[in-house]
């Protein structure tokens, strides 16, 4: 009995100090970003002021423009002042469902703005060890803003979910184009490929790595232009069971080595004794692909040797992923596919068995040369030293990288209007719209649990999304009909409200929304 009331105390006491230090780092935070947001304001000021004196505009104009760029710096601050929550938005359609959670259309109720709502439940993440993997997404979302990634608007959280706020690509993901057309062809897939290459060697550059790059994750806008979704979030497969499998991989090879010279046809789940011809295998892959899609273990066709024996792996992991995906493309499903996960995986780490090219498949030698030069040893991979190794193969020949996303894309999805979901599989209400657990009443006063402490930091505002401005480029539009636009004065934005920034500033938000529920 004592001894429990001692394990009480100490429970007890190691909370006390986890909020204390939480407290700490909130009032640290918050001076530190107050400071940094005068000095950015200052700075944006003189950046502006800067250029008009080199102008020839008007004096008068000049003093309205910088009058502008005020105002939008005060309806900044009251959108950074404004506590966000999922009662700030109209839930609409369901558009998506992971293994964490649900993405669905909404809009925002000031602005009538249309987004996608990313929400994932905090216990799941907690039960799966996937904290510091949904901050990994959310800090990426928040800082790389390239047009290759999906745009993050806000992300915060109550006491039950996180919400990613973000742009609405109505085009669909690649999965569910991959499913409507079998097979893409090579200049099509090309497209595809490299606006890939793009964002993957975007979100390199910021130095993620992101580990689970699938057609799922590969969204299209309504032009049809490619933007990676996703991040973080990976599902690695139980690896325990993969490790008793390699124990007997010497006698499964041997099974498996001689398939595919023989008439075409692959082995299965069962090593061998189950044959399939390649149309079979596109059936099969394509009866089961959503299933997987859903499952709480994903599927592990994409993902890299390296990863899957967790022997430490680099930026290469994702170039791989690229290879099985253009694999799947071009021959209609992927490179190590099978009825069973743990026999894919199995596939995937003695891929020097298993990579065939079904023989009915009619491949140039260059996009078969790119194939086998992402699906190989990271030593011999191609990506290793950069992206540039990547786009100066002869596969790329006639790609403009620089105007990719300026030219018209493969395929232009059908978009009627912007709340059309017509892209999207239906999916079925489980519960309904969940009511707001922020914001107001009673909840907002709750005591810090440790299960908040977790997401300590996950709230986050990006500029973008200052009432009715839909384009960043917007603030340096004038709001006035007759006064020249700082746009048409100079031809581009010229003002720097990086998104960093913002996801910085933004770092104390997330701490004051905890900061709230540590109120008594
Ligand atoms: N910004 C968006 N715009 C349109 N559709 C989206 C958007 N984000 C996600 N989706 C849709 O929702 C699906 C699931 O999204 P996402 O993969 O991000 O969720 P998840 O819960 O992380 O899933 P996963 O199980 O793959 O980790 C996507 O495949 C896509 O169809």
């Amino acid at each position: 009995m004592e001894e429990e009331n001692r394990d009480e105390e100490v429970m007890g006491s190691s909370l006390t100090m986890e909020k204390v230090a939480a407290a700490k780092q909130f009032i640290e935070n918050h001076y530190r970003a107050q400071m940094k947001n005068i000095q950015e304001r200052k700075e944006r000021r003189w950046v502006l002021e800067r250029k008009l004196a080199s102008s020839d505009v008007p004096e008068e104009e000049q003093i309205n423009l910088i009058k502008d760029l005020e105002r939008k710096e005060t309806e900044f601050m009251r959108l950074k002042r404004h506590k966000i929550c999922v009662d700030d938005f109209e839930l609409l359609t369901i558009i998506g469902r992971g293994a964490f959670g649900e993405v669905r259309l909404c809009r925002e109720k000031k602005s009538g703005n249309i987004y996608a709502m990313k929400k994932l439940k905090k216990s799941e993440m907690l039960i799966r060890g996937q904290v510091e993997h949904v901050r990994a997404e959310r800090n990426l979302l928040a800082e790389v803003a390239s047009h290759c990634i999906v745009k993050l608007y806000y992300s915060f959280q109550d006491t039950e979910y996180l919400y990613l706020i973000m742009e609405y690509l109505p085009g669909g993901d690649m999965m569910t184009l991959l499913m409507r057309e079998d097979t893409l062809t090579e200049s099509v897939a090309k497209f595809y490929i490299a606006q890939s290459v793009l964002a993957i060697e975007s979100i390199h550059k910021h130095n993620y790595i992101h580990r689970d790059i699938k057609p799922d994750n590969l969204l299209l806008d309504k032009n049809g232009h490619m933007k990676l979704s996703d991040f973080g979030l990976c599902k690695p497969l139980d690896c325990r069971t993969l490790s008793t499998l390699n124990e007997n991989e010497t006698m499964d090879d041997e099974s498996m080595r001689e398939p595919m010279d023989i008439d075409g046809c692959f082995p299965d789940a069962d090593n061998g004794r189950n044959w399939k011809s390649p149309r079979e295998q596109l059936q099969h892959w394509q009866m089961n692909r959503r299933k997987l899609a859903f499952s709480t273990v994903g599927t592990p066709d994409y993902i890299a040797p390296e990863v899957l024996l967790k022997k430490g792996y680099g930026m290469e992991c994702d170039w791989w992923s690229l290879g099985a995906i253009m694999y799947e493309m071009l021959v209609g499903y992927p490179p190590f596919y099978s009825d069973d996960p743990i026999t894919t995986c199995r596939k995937i780490v003695h891929w020097r068995n298993h990579l065939k090219f079904p023989e009915d498949t009619k491949l140039t030698l260059e996009a078969k040369d790119l194939i086998c030069r992402l699906l190989c040893d990271v030593e011999n991979r191609l990506g290793t030293g950069g992206a540039d190794q990547i786009k100066a193969h002869p596969w790329f020949k006639d790609i403009a990288w620089d105007k990719l996303y300026e030219m018209e894309a493969a395929f232009k999805p059908e978009v009627n209007g912007e709340l059309d979901t017509r892209n999207f599989m239906k999916f079925d209400e489980l519960d309904p719209p969940t009511p707001a657990r922020t914001g107001s009443g009673p909840s907002r006063k709750m005591l810090l649990t440790p299960k908040d402490l977790s997401f300590v930091g996950y709230t986050y505002k990006n500029f973008d999304a200052v009432k009715a401005l839909r384009n960043p480029s917007d603030l340096m539009r004038s709001t006035s009909p007759k006064r020249p636009s700082i746009d048409s004065i100079f031809g581009v934005s010229k003002v720097n409200y990086t998104t960093k920034g913002a996801a910085e500033e933004t770092d104390v938000q997330m701490l004051a929304s905890t900061g709230d529920a540590m109120s008594p």
